[in-house]
C-alpha cells in the first residue's frame, strides 16, 4: 500500500529564527527523527559551500553540534533530504555530477550506535549511495609467514580483471622489493593515529609492535573499478571486519606446523632473528583464535602450495573458472538539478521543479531504495534507478524504464 509523500523541501529560517541559534546562513532542511531534529544545511552565502549538520535535541532543548564520520558530500548547492528507516537520512544534493548526488546521512544505524557508544558524543556518519552491488570482499588472514601473500599473488596472476588488493596502511618500514602504494601506504604513526580518528579505517591493529590498517576507501575503491577486494589481514583486523557492515568472506590460513612456518620465515629472509621470534610467538596465539574464535567461514591448511591454492579457487567458486572482465562498475544518475522528492514505501520519486524540454529522464526519476547494502563507514551499494516514461500512451507497464 502507498504512503502519502513524507518528504518536502523547507528553508527552516522562519521556522528556527525564535530562540533557536541556528548556525546556517543558506539552504536548510529538517528531519525529525524520535527526539531528534537533524538540520542539514550549509554555514555560508556562497552558491558553493560545505555540508553542515546540527541536532536539536528535544527533550534536553539543546542545540548539539555532532562529530561527523565518513567521506561528507563535496560540492554542496541544495539538497533534498528523506528519512528512510527511522535511521538514516538519504541526502540528494542539487547540481552534482551524476556519480555524487546520494548521498547518506546514518543517525542511528549500528554503526552509528556503536560509534556513539564508544565516544560518549553524538555522532553521525556519512556514506555516498551508489547503483549496483559489490561481490563480498575476501578477508585472508593468518600468521606471519604462512604464504598469505603468496596465495593472493597467485590468485591476482590467474584472475587479473577479477581481483583487487586491498592496499593497507602501515607504519613498519618498507622491504626491498616493496611499493608504496603498491604492497602498502607506508605512513607514519602520527598521521595514521590521526585518520584512525577521523573515522578513515574500517580497522586497524598493532601487529608485531606496528600499526597496520584498512582504510574505507582501499576496499571501496577495489568496488567501485567492479573487483572484488582481497584483504590480508591480522586475526584481530578480521574480528574488527567481523564486527563491521562489511559483509565479507573469512578464510584463515594455518599452517601445517610451527616448525614449517619457523623454517618459511627464516628461507623469506625479510625479518631479523629477534623478529622473527616474536612473530612466533604471536603465531601460536593468531592459530589459536583462527580456529576457534567462530570468525572464520572458513580454514585452509597451506602445506602443499599447490593444493592448498586448488581449495581456496574451490572455497571461491573458482575451480575451472576462466578469468571474466570485472564486473560493470556503479552507473551515474542523472538527476534534474533542481527538484522536489517523495518517498511511496521503498520508492523515491525525484521530479524536476524545471521540467527539462528535450530531455525526459531529467524530468522524473524513481530510486528503488528496497535493496540497500553496506553503508558507513563505506559506500551504501544497491540502490536502483529507474526513469517515467513521460507519455502516458507509452506501452511500457506502469510507465516505468528500469535503466540498463
Ligand atoms: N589488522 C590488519 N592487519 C594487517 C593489515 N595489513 C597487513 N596486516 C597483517 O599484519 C601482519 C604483518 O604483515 P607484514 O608486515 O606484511 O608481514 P608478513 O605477514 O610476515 O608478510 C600480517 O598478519 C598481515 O595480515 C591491515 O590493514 N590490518
Ligand atoms: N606451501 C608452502 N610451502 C613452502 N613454502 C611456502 C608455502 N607457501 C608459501 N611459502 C613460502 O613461505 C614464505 C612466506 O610466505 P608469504 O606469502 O610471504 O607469507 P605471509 O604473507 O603469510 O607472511 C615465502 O618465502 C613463500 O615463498
Amino acid at each position: 500500500m502507498g504512503e502519502a509523500p513524507v518528504f518536502y523541501v523547507e528553508n527552516l529560517k522562519d521556522r528556527f529564527s525564535n530562540g533557536f541559534n541556528l548556525r546556517f546562513k543558506g539552504f536548510e532542511t529538517s528531519i525529525d527523527v524520535g527526539d531528534k531534529t537533524f538540520v542539514i544545511g550549509s554555514n555560508n552565502n556562497d552558491s558553493i559551500s560545505s555540508i553542515e549538520v546540527q541536532i536539536y535535541d528535544k527533550s534536553r532543548r539543546k542545540w548539539v553540534i555532532p562529530t561527523v564520520l565518513g567521506t561528507e558530500p563535496k560540492r554542496y548547492e541544495g539538497h533534498s533530504a528523506i528519512l528512510l528507516n527511522e535511521d538514516r537520512i538519504m541526502v540528494i544534493t542539487w547540481g552534482s555530477t551524476p556519480d555524487d548526488c546520494i548521498w547518506f546521512l546514518e543517525v542511528d544505524t549500528e554503526y552509528v550506535k556503536q560509534q556513539k557508544k564508544a565516544s560518549g558524543t553524538e555522532v553521525i556518519a556519512w556514506s555516498k549511495g551508489v547503483t549496483g552491488d559489490a561481490e563480498k570482499p575476501v578477508v585472508i588472514s593468518g600468521p606471519s609467514g604462512v604464504g598469505k601473500g603468496t596465495l593472493i599473488n597467485m590468485l591476482m596472476k590467474e584472475f587479473p580483471t577479477m581481483f583487487g588488493f586491498s592496499v593497507s596502511h602501515t607504519t613498519r618500514a618498507p622491504r626491498s622489493m616493496e611499493k608504496n602504494g603498491v604492497h602498502y601506504h607506508f605512513t607514519e604513526r602520527s598521521i595514521m593515529e590521526k585518520d584512525i580518528k577521523d573515522g578513515k579505517f574500517l580497522e586497524f591493529a598493532s601487529v608485531h609492535g606496528n600499526l597496520y590498517g584498512t582504510s574505507i576507501e582501499a576496499v571501496e575503491a577495489v568496488a567501485d573499478s567492479g573487483k572484488r577486494c582481497i584483504l590480508d589481514i591480522d586475526v584481530q583486523g578480521a574480528k574488527s571486519v567481523r564486527a563491521s557492515s562489511l559483509d565479507a568472506v573469512f578464510i584463515f590460513i594455518s599452517p601445517p606446523s610451527i616448525a614449517k612456518l619457523e623454517e618459511r620465515l627464516h628461507l623469506r629472509g625479510t625479518e631479523t632473528e629477534e623478529q622473527i621470534q616474536k612473530r612466533l610467538r604471536n603465531a601460536k596465539a593468531e592459530i589459536e583464535q583462527g580456529k576457534s574464535s567462530g570468525i572464520f567461514d572458513h580454514i585452509l591448511c597451506n602445506d602443499h602450495l599447490e593444493k592448498c591454492y586448488d581449495d581456496l579457487k574451490k572455497l571461491l567458486g573458482l575451480d575451472g573458472t576462466t578469468p571474466t572482465n570485472p564486473k560493470p562498475s556503479s552507473k551515474g544518475i542523472n538527476l534534474p538539478s533542481k527538484h522536489a522528492a517523495s518517498k511511496i514505501n521503498n520508492k523515491i520519486l525525484v521530479k524536476s521543479e524545471t521540467p527539462a524540454s528535450g530531455n525526459p529522464s531529467k524530468n522524473s526519476i524513481v530510486l528503488d531504495v528496497s535493496l540497500l547494502k553496506g553503508g558507513a563507514p563505506g559506500r551504501t551499494r544497491g540502490l536502483n534507478v529507474f526513469t517515467i516514461d513521460p507519455n502516458p500512451f507509452s506501452d511500457c507497464l506502469n510507465g516505468i524504464h528500469k535503466l540498463s
